[in-house]
């Protein structure tokens, strides 16, 4: 089997008080939307910053594209696509340059960066704000443009934490058709998510976490998720305080 465009294994990284990642087994193939649930505090932002080489792990390793961090080069890097944290756009820059920019920074020439830059900008419906700054944008339309810079250069793994914060309705069906799109075309895509039925439409895979473990995964097309998933969730609480 080809190699997961991104793998997770045995990963530690801890913080006081028992937080962080205790142990993470994970990987995401190419051509999948894997999705990932838990609860607020769970540590699924800490997977994907340390997935992406944001934090270092304590333990265990990362590999993208099949390179072990922290040995991955910037030929790795733009191959990769992600929004964790808040989107970054200069503030006073335009929206078509902000993601001019980000095209050039993962590698694509100048004609190229244009090109791709005009088609997202239209494919998630940016081009009445193409011309206005950044710092002026609504939250909903910067998070538009955060997941424009994401997918832009079709990266071969996208990393994307809640995406869906913030978007409208109209937008929440746009990163919809563009992450099943782009896994069609073949990028594999790690998503977290605190909506579950959403999740479900889209993706091959859900893993759910808890307290910095994987506690198990749902079955996309079940009945009842909410409760398949607090059902894992409770099981593993009781289990660890047995
Ligand atoms: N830099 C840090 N220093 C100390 N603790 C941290 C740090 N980053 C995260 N944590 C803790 O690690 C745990 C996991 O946090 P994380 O942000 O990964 O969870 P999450 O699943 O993304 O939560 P949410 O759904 O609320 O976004 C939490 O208890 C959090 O307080």
């Amino acid at each position: 089997m080809a190699e997961p465009v991104l793998r997770l294994a045995a990963l530690v990284r801890e913080f006081g008080g028992g937080a962080g990642l205790h142990g993470v087994d994970l990987d995401v193939r190419a051509g999948e939307v894997h999705a990932l649930v838990g609860l607020n505090g769970a540590g699924k932002t800490t997977l994907m910053r340390t997935a992406l080489g944001m934090l270092r792990p304590d333990a265990g390793e990362v590999r993208v594209h099949g390179t072990r961090l922290p040995a991955a080069t910037a030929s790795t890097w733009r191959r990769v696509g992600h929004l964790v944290d808040a989107p970054f756009a200069y503030p006073e820059l335009d929206v078509r340059t902000n993601l001019r920019l980000a095209a050039r920074l993962h590698g694509l020439a100048p004609d190229e960066a244009r090109r791709r830059t005009d088609a997202i900008v239209a494919e998630l419906e940016l081009t009445p704000y193409a011309s206005v700054r950044a710092r002026r944008l609504s939250a909903g339309n910067r998070q538009r443009v955060g997941i424009a810079a994401a997918l832009q250069h079709d990266p071969g793994l996208v990393v994307l934490d809640e995406p869906t914060n913030a978007l409208d309705p109209r937008g929440v069906i746009l990163l919809r058709e563009a992450l099943v799109r782009r896994a069609e075309a073949g990028a594999g895509i790690l998503v977290s998510s605190h909506h579950l039925d959403e999740v479900a439409r889209i993706a091959d895979r859900i893993t759910v976490m808890n307290d910095g473990r994987v506690v198990g995964a749902l079955e996309p097309g079940g009945t009842d998720l909410e409760r398949a998933f607090f059902a894992l969730v409770l099981a593993d609480d009781e289990e660890r305080a047995s």
